[in-house]
């Protein structure tokens, strides 16, 4: 592929925030170590969203515009040779093209590499992700899900050669979601689904945070237990909430 400076993936990427290694809070592989890359902007604009700084305009002035190379390096000076993980997020980091040229360079040094996304727009290079979460947004996030382009992603990751891992990841705040979740398990049967509990306390956290996100977490296993049709779906909380809260950067 072409790296001339006018090409897609020679643009620089719009980043947020570099930082691990911490561990992987959420989803299939929680608890795994990695390194985190933001990327700025997304096609969203979920009302509980814990990452509005990445498109509301609040960090506007921290974005830095980066190269594949200049990524790659700030990963290795503040990760050492301590990691073997990058798990690129946002933001929609699917709105970028030029990802494609990090994937290629932190591939060449051996490190595995995961996705998150909503699940709203493709790119070529998912089809290079080791782990790609797809979080399509339930009702209580006053977003729509656009199934075609949801179908689309599924079916183009399910039918591209090469190993990787997908799965199906819906934050929960109440019944409607949970009918909303059920649908979507419904449609990708075979896609590893996962129900998350969603933390309310994005912009301020009372002293009872943790207790009241174990409270839904503990009403997400309760719900998930009585349902026939989610017998091989998971309960997860946001670990790295738990533990730190809403900080930024964990
Ligand atoms: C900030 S988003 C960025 C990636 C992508 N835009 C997406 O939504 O999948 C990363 C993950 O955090 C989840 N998330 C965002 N706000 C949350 C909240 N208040 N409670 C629980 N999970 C949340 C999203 O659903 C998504 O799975
Ligand atoms: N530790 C940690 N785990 C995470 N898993 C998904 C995250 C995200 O914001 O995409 C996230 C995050 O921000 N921190
Ligand atoms: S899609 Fe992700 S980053 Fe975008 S608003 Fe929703 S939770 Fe936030
Ligand atoms: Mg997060």
């Amino acid at each position: 592929m072409s790296e001339s400076s006018n090409h897609p993936s020679a643009r620089p990427i719009p980043v947020l925030e570099v930082f691990g290694p911490t561990i992987q809070g959420e989803g299939m592989a929680i608890g795994r170590k990695t390194m985190f890359v933001r990327t700025a902007g997304c096609d969203y604009r979920c009302s509980w969203c814990d990452s509005k700084f990445t498109w509301d305009g609040s960090a506007k002035d921290e974005i830095r515009m980066l190269s594949a190379d200049e990524i790659v390096t700030e990963l290795l000076e503040i990760g050492g040779d301590s990691f073997d993980h990058v798990t690129i997020s946002g933001g929609n980091p699917l709105l970028l093209p030029q990802i494609a040229l990090l994937t290629q360079r932190l591939h060449e040094k051996g490190i595995r590499i995961a996705v998150e996304t909503q699940g709203s727009r493709w790119q070529d290079w998912l089809v290079r992700i080791d782990e790609v979460t797809l979080s399509p947004k339930p009702p209580s996030s006053g977003m729509e899900t656009d199934f075609e382009a949801l179908d689309t992603i599924v079916s183009r990751l399910q039918a591209a050669p090469g190993r990787r891992e997908v799965c199906i990841k819906i934050v929960i705040f109440d019944e409607d979601d949970l009918t909303y979740a059920r649908g979507v398990h419904r449609r990708y049967p075979d896609v590893p689904f996962i129900l998350q509990t969603g933390n309310p306390q994005v912009a301020h956290e009372s002293d009872d945070h943790v207790a009241s996100l174990l409270n839904r977490y503990e009403w997400l296993i309760g719900r998930l237990s009585e349902l026939s049709d989610l017998k091989d779906a998971r309960a997860l909380p946001q670990l790295h909430t738990l533990v730190w809260g809403n900080k930024r950067g964990v």
